[in-house]
Parts: structure tokens; C-alpha cells; sequence
């Protein structure tokens, strides 16, 4: 079968001499979680852009078979590629509805009406607040906002850059519960960029290492369900990042 995403060879450079990733190949079946993990600069980000079309890297990216070589990124979210910035990155001074509106900007109004039922329906946390400005919500319900932002696209894969990010450990686990319900009723596909690899391992089937710039393991959940094969983990590819 056909991976939904596969990179290979990938390598991302700010300018000349700054290669921030290298070589890096990974593949993301239809449906299935993916976990980037790794410290401050690991170039998780990076690959995340460039998957997007928002940074020029080279190596090969093709979704659903078919070569992104020269595929801008505004082609590429209409194929289903949806990226959800670290930072959230949503318009403070909008009401949630209107936030989740832009996220939907190609749809035809009845379709971003119902786009937009579904994504409250998902997080109740935001619908009752949905008329109010972005910025009353908490950080928690701000991230639930621009993962729906993401959603409202319709994405086939959605690379989600940090969703823990700043976020309470409680907070973390109601966006994650959140985000596993979506897994578990649609078939779209997840790279996930997380420095924290416990809170990953609940939602991914593949979790990835990256240490400056380059891929240095790569572990299966089940694999990782062994707490002495997860400590190593942590020992040999994450170190104080975990
Ligand atoms: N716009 C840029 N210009 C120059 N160098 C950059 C730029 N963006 C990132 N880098 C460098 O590329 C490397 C990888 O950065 P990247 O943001 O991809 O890492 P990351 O793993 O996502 O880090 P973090 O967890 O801190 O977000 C770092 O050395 C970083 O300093």
C-alpha cells in the first residue's frame, strides 16, 4: 500500500553553510500517528515546514504517491496538507468563530458551516465560547482552536508542530485526549513534533529521534510499552529533552 506521506533524503538549509536537516527519511501510513521527538534545534520544525512547501529543502516529499517537487503550499493544504504552527498562531483580536472560519477561507459557506459544527462538537471546551474574542481563551482551549482551525481544512495529514507547548500537564492531556478521539474516528494521518515522549508515546504508532539535524532511531509505541526499553530510549536519544 501506498504511504499517505513519505520523505526521503531530506535535507533543509538557512543559507549556504546552515544545514539545519540532513538526510532525514520517514513515512507516514494512511491513518497511522507519527512522532517527531527531540531537543531545542533538532530541526523537527524544519522538516515540518518543508513537508508544508513554507521552506525550500531538498530530498523527496510525495503524498499519496505523487511527487510535492515544485507543489506551493497553498496546493498543497488543498491536497489535504494542514500544518498547525507551534505558537498556535491564531488572531487574537477575532471571535473563535471567525478563527476557525479562516481556517476554512476555500470552502463554500455550507460546507464551512458544517465544517464549523463539527470542529465545536469536537471541542466543547471552545463552542461555548465561540462568539467571544480568541484571546479570553485559556491556553489550553487556544491550542483546541488552531488544531480546529486545521481541521476546519479538511486536512489528510495534519502536522501538528508542539501542541504541548506552554501548556499545563493537565491542559496537554485534554488537547491529546481531544486530538486521539479525532484518530480514532477518522482516517487522517499525524506528524506530531513533541520534546515530550511520554505524552506522545499515548498518541502515535511511530515515534522518530532526531538529534542535530539527523534521524538517530526510531521506536514503535508497542516497542516502547517496555518501561525498560522506553528509559533507554530516553537515554540514548533524548537526554535532559525528555
Ligand atoms: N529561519 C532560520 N534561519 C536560520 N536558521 C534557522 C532558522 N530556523 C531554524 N534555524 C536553525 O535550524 C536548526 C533547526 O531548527 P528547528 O526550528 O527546525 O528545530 P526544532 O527541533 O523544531 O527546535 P524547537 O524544538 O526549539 O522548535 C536550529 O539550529 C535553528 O537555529
Amino acid at each position: 500500500m501506498t504511504d499517505l506521506l513519505n520523505v526521503s533524503g531530506l535535507s533543509v538549509f538557512y543559507g549556504a553553510k546552515a544545514q539545519a536537516v540532513e538526510n532525514v527519511s520517514f513515512a507516514v501510513p494512511s491513518g497511522k500517528v507519527v512522532a517527531l521527538l527531540g531537543a531545542n534545534g533538532a530541526g523537527k520544525t524544519s522538516i515540518m515546514k518543508a513537508i508544508a512547501g513554507l521552506i525550500p529543502a531538498r530530498g523527496a516529499i510525495s503524498f499519496d504517491g505523487v511527487d510535492l517537487a515544485g507543489t506551493p503550499a497553498r496546493e498543497r493544504v488543498k491536497r489535504g496538507i494542514v500544518y498547525v504552527p507551534e505558537g498556535r498562531e491564531i488572531v487574537r483580536e477575532m471571535t473563535v468563530r471567525e478563527n476557525l472560519v479562516l481556517g476554512g477561507y476555500h470552502l463554500g459557506g455550507r460546507e464551512r458551516k458544517d465544517r464549523t459544527a463539527m470542529v465545536l462538537d469536537l471541542f466543547p471546551e471552545i463552542a461555548n465560547k465561540a462568539d467571544g474574542a480568541a484571546w479570553r481563551l485559556s491556553g489550553g482551549e487556544q491550542q483546541m482552536l488552531a488544531i480546529g482551525r486545521g481541521l476546519m481544512a479538511g486536512p489528510r495529514l495534519l502536522l501538528l508542530d508542539e501542541p504541548s507547548l506552554g501548556l499545563a500537564p493537565m491542559l496537554v492531556r485534554r488537547v491529546f485526549d481531544r486530538l486521539r478521539a479525532i484518530r480514532q474516528e477518522t482516517d487522517l494521518g499525524i506528524v506530531l513534533v513533541e520534546q515530550n515522549l511520554v505524552m506522545s508515546m499515548r498518541l502515535c504508532d511511530d515515534l522518530y529521534f532526531l538529534r542535530g539535524g539527523m534521524l538517530v532511531g526510531h521506536r514503535s509505541a508497542e516497542e516502547l510499552k517496555d518501561s525498560a526499553a522506553r528509559q533507554e530510549a530516553i537515554d540514548v536519544y533524548l537526554g535532559a529533552a525528555a
